[in-house]
């Protein structure tokens, strides 16, 4: 919900009346938002009000239970970059750098096991443009929780150039890699034009970088820009109201 929106930016994810949960038990209703290209959307709420199940119908691996999910014909060919939650065992994956990211390019590759020349080099640019092209060949699980983060957002971005989807990414990290973290996300977003979705419960911080807030509560949910979630009850009573937005 950028303010800087251009003509012809489109919108790349619609949720059309859409109810969300397992089996029978809805835990998001009827979800009406459109979510457009260049978009960086904090998704918050407390435990258990949905925001992995939405992430996981989101990426197409479950089913809404009415309504629809419609994605832009883009999105449906070049993919959803995911940062999943870190758990323990992938962070010891025993694999290289340069492995790991390349890997991005898995479901792109069809039946072959072999990557292109093309995947290659973007698999480099990639690794440069978040600054770890010089552990390309260090073991992933020998390194900082911020640098595997790092390699993790380089394989999105071999997986996916529109949208990224993020489920919790700075979880664990100290505050300089957390601030490193948003700051390449800015920049994938204002320079790459990525659209950018962030489950977060680091809400001090998220609101800081993003533009729009979708706060999920139950059976309710809230959608709009930083400063109109500013203003909310909620966003008066515990962030201060809008003057913390810069
Ligand atoms: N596989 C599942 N089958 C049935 N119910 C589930 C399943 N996974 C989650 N739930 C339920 O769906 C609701 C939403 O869970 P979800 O994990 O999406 O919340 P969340 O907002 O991501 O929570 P957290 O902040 O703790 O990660 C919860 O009531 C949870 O118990």
């Amino acid at each position: 919900m950028t303010e800087n929106r251009i003509s012809n930016d489109k919108i790349l994810l619609s949720c059309q009346s859409a109810c969300i949960g397992y089996d029978n038990k809805i835990v998001v209703k009827d979800l009406a938002i459109d979510i457009w290209e260049r978009d960086y959307i904090a998704v918050i709420g407390e435990n258990g009000s949905g925001k992995s199940t939405l992430v996981k119908t989101l990426l197409g691996l479950q089913k809404t239970i009415s309504g629809k999910i419609i994605m832009h014909e883009e999105v449906k060919n070049n993919g959803i970059g995911y940062l999943p939650q870190q758990t323990q065992v992938q962070r010891d994956f025993p694999a290289s750098v340069y492995e790991i990211v390349i890997s991005g390019f898995l479901n792109s590759s069809k039946r072959t096991p072999f990557y292109s020349t093309g995947q290659k080099k973007a698999a480099y640019k990639n690794m440069e443009l978040l600054n770890i092209e010089r552990l390309k060949k260090r073991c992933y699980r020998e390194l900082s929780g911020g640098q595997q983060q790092r390699v993790l957002l380089a394989r999105a971005l071999c997986a996916a150039h529109k949208l990224l989807v993020l489920d919790e990414p700075v979880t664990g990290l100290d505050p300089d890699a957390t601030v490193e973290l948003y700051e390449n996300l800015r920049m994938l977003n204002q320079e790459l034009n990525m659209t950018i979705i962030m489950v977060s419960h680091d809400i001090r911080n998220v609101l800081i970088y993003a533009d729009t807030v979708l706060q999920l509560k139950q059976s309710n949910w809230f959608y709009g820009t930083t400063k109109q979630f500013l203003n909310t009850d909620y966003g008066r009573k515990y962030f201060g109201g809008n003057e913390t937005c810069n």
